[in-house]
């Protein structure tokens, strides 16, 4: 059944070359209309040229986005650290030791509550205009809850992601062998559970956490997920400089995220490789950070995805209009930088070309703004005004 949504006052397509756009980056189409079967997109233009359709629901002037991907997140836990936050607010660092406390809750949850947990939080993003969500494991740390994760992740996603290699759990460390104990695990017993279950590796690579792990260690974390057939993306240069962006591009990785600290070095391998530089506002407000210099990538020409993050120790909000808002108040992008790199930035980063973009042949992902422009998106904060269409 073809379903024609009409009546939109402001259409952001993501293709420069519709002839009815305005032939900016953002593609605008004003007075538009979209026509979607099956889930595909089969019909964008000028609202007075739409073709018959079985199914008429009008817009009444709204804009039309494509629907954000949220390329970075980890959905999966149980428990509560909100007193960690509270403490962060008043000067505590942010080293990586709390994703513990979410392991032990996580691992202690029944299957049916991580399902509710997750299904909660999944209903929750796409009341905020997201459509597809990337979710990483993480909070597992041994074979059966790593699996279990992205076991359950699975139902909700395509885009799944192994991350064994989080941090060295409390029972491997203090020990003088304990890490190496743990990477042996992680990239053995533990990769062949849950590759069924993921699409790609990732590593918290971050020499300045005791708990997350060096440039090496990384690096054979993701050479073992590549030879076992996942695509690679890293956790790099959060806490500190570091090797992960580097490590990233000379893997060929879809995606190096965070970025906070990156040197003049990492800034060129980046503009000079397809690997996606992504940012996480979210972390830097949630953890009272310095923001990271978005305006090196983006002047260098590198492709830059903008993310949520969502996880329950450095941003618990899983919105990407509160994201675009502090990208654009906070780290100098403007508001059609912000939200390509929400849609089609992040599509990148995923590897994906059907969805971050609304031509022929797309996913039937629209997002509706209760406003008139995406420009609302960053001018109005917190203010609910994006949802996903069903
Ligand atoms: N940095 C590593 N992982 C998460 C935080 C995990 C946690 O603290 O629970 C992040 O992306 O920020
Ligand atoms: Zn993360």
């Amino acid at each position: 059944m073809a379903t024609a949504w009409a009546g939109i006052g402001e259409l952001v397509t993501n293709d420069r070359t519709h002839p009815e756009g305005d032939g900016s980056a953002l593609g605008i189409i004003t007075d538009a209309a979209v026509v979607e079967e099956g889930g595909q997109i089969v019909w964008v233009g000028a609202r007075r040229r739409m073709p018959e359709a079985d199914e008429r629901r009008d817009l009444g002037g709204r804009a039309v986005i494509p629907s954000f991907v949220d390329s970075h997140s980890h959905l999966v836990f149980a428990g509560d650290r909100s007193a960690e936050f509270t403490a962060r607010m008043t000067g505590e660092p942010y080293d990586g030791g709390g994703i513990a406390v979410s392991m032990a809750a996580t691992r202690a949850a029944t299957d049916d509550e991580l399902r509710a947990l997750l299904g909660a939080r999944i209903a929750e993003l796409r009341a905020q205009g997201t459509g597809v969500v990337e979710i990483k494991s993480g909070y597992g740390l041994d074979v059966p809850n790593e699996a279990r994760a992205l076991r359950i992740a699975r139902e909700f996603t395509e885009e799944t992601t192994f991350l064994g290699a989080h941090v060295v759990p409390p029972e491997f460390r203090g020990s003088a062998t304990g890490r190496d104990d743990y990477l042996d695990l992680v990239c053995g017993e533990m990769l062949t559970a849950c590759a069924p279950y993921a699409r790609w590796i990732d590593v918290f690579c971050e020499p300045n956490s005791a708990f997350a792990f060096t440039g090496e260690e990384s690096e054979r974390v993701l050479r073992a997920g590549l030879a076992a057939g996942l695509e690679v993306r890293v956790h790099g240069n959060q806490l500190g400089p570091g090797p992960g962006a580097e490590l990233a591009v000379a893997l060929g990785a879809a995606s190096v995220d965070h970025c906070t600290f990156l040197s003049d070095a990492d800034v060129d391998a980046l503009a000079g490789s397809a690997t996606v530089a992504t940012f996480l506002p979210g972390v830097e407000f949630s953890t009272r950070s310095p923001y990271p210099d978005v305006r090196r990538l983006l002047d260098a020409g590198a492709t830059v995805a903008l993310a949520s993050d969502c996880n329950p120790g450095t941003c618990y909000s899983s919105s990407i209009p509160f994201a675009i808002a502090v990208a654009v108040r906070d780290m100098g992008m403007t508001p059609v930088e912000a939200l390509l790199a929400a849609t089609v930035g992040a599509a990148k980063s995923l590897r994906r070309n059907d969805i971050g973009v609304l031509q022929v042949g797309a996913r039937a992902d629209l997002t509706v703004l209760d406003a008139p422009s995406y420009l609302h998106l960053a001018y109005r904060p917190g203010v609910p005004i994006a949802r996903k269409l069903a």
